[in-house]
């Protein structure tokens, strides 16, 4: 389980963005989050994503608390959990072949063929392997990034705004692989975005973000 309790976090010396939020993921479970712009989702997935510290309260990772973030994370809590951002081409590197950036987070003993499994997938074909960034669409970026974090092995999924980039069909498909990803291998998604629509077709609850200083959700 994931889960944060009582939250506040910001940045620099400026306000808190979040204020108190507390929330559970639960394994098998598709938790969808909605939100105005600017009301502090990414933030709340930065610090379930140990890649920011929070001011106060506290996050807990498979019962254990979280005490360290960012770099100083220990490697066993940030491999539990794996994040897609809303810009795909601001997540990889340019000068990487699609196989590459597939296979970045592949663990040594990953067996031969995984990275073309992870590609099958996500839904790309063996020659956009080939290519890079450039030669490729938002969507088929943003499927190389979701294969890259589930190479990892993530128990946790946390989606930042992850189809906002791309037509209505490439979203669909890609939130009913996550979906199936949970089902099937017991992991736990957050999604957080302001398309309720989107949320409402494929998460098991939806919150809004007004509730989350109250509610725990799973
Ligand atoms: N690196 C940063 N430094 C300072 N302020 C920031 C930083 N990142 C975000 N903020 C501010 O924190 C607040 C919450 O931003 P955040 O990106 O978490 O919101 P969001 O709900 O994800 O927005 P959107 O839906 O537009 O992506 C905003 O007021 C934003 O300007």
């Amino acid at each position: 389980m994931l889960s944060a309790t009582a939250l506040t976090a910001g940045y620099g010396r400026g306000p808190d963005v979040l204020t108190g939020v507390s929330l559970t993921l639960e394994p098998g479970r598709v938790i969808g989050v909605q939100g105005p712009s600017g009301c502090g989702k990414s933030t709340l997935i930065r610090v379930l994503a140990l890649l920011h510290p929070p001011r106060g309260g506290s996050v807990h990772l498979d019962g254990e608390p979280v005490r360290r973030f960012r770099y100083a994370a220990p490697a066993a809590q940030r491999r539990r959990v794996g994040v897609v951002f809303q810009h795909p081409r601001a997540a990889a590197d340019p000068r990487h072949t699609l196989r590459r950036i597939v296979s970045a987070h592949l663990p040594p003993s990953a067996p031969d063929g995984e990275t073309e499994r992870l590609a099958d997938l996500v839904g790309l074909t063996p020659d956009l392997l080939r290519r890079r960034p450039h030669e490729v669409s938002d969507g088929q970026l943003q499927r190389a990034c979701l294969a890259r974090t589930l190479g990892a092995g993530p128990r946790y999924l946390l989606c930042d705004e992850m189809t906002a980039m791309l037509d209505a069909s490439s979203a669909a498909t890609l939130v009913h692989l996550i979906r199936a990803q949970v089902r099937q291998d017991a992991r736990a998604a957050l999604m957080v975005s302001h398309d309720s629509a989107l949320l409402e077709s494929c998460c098991d609850q939806t919150l809004q973000w007004h509730d989350l200083a109250a509610v725990t959700a799973g």
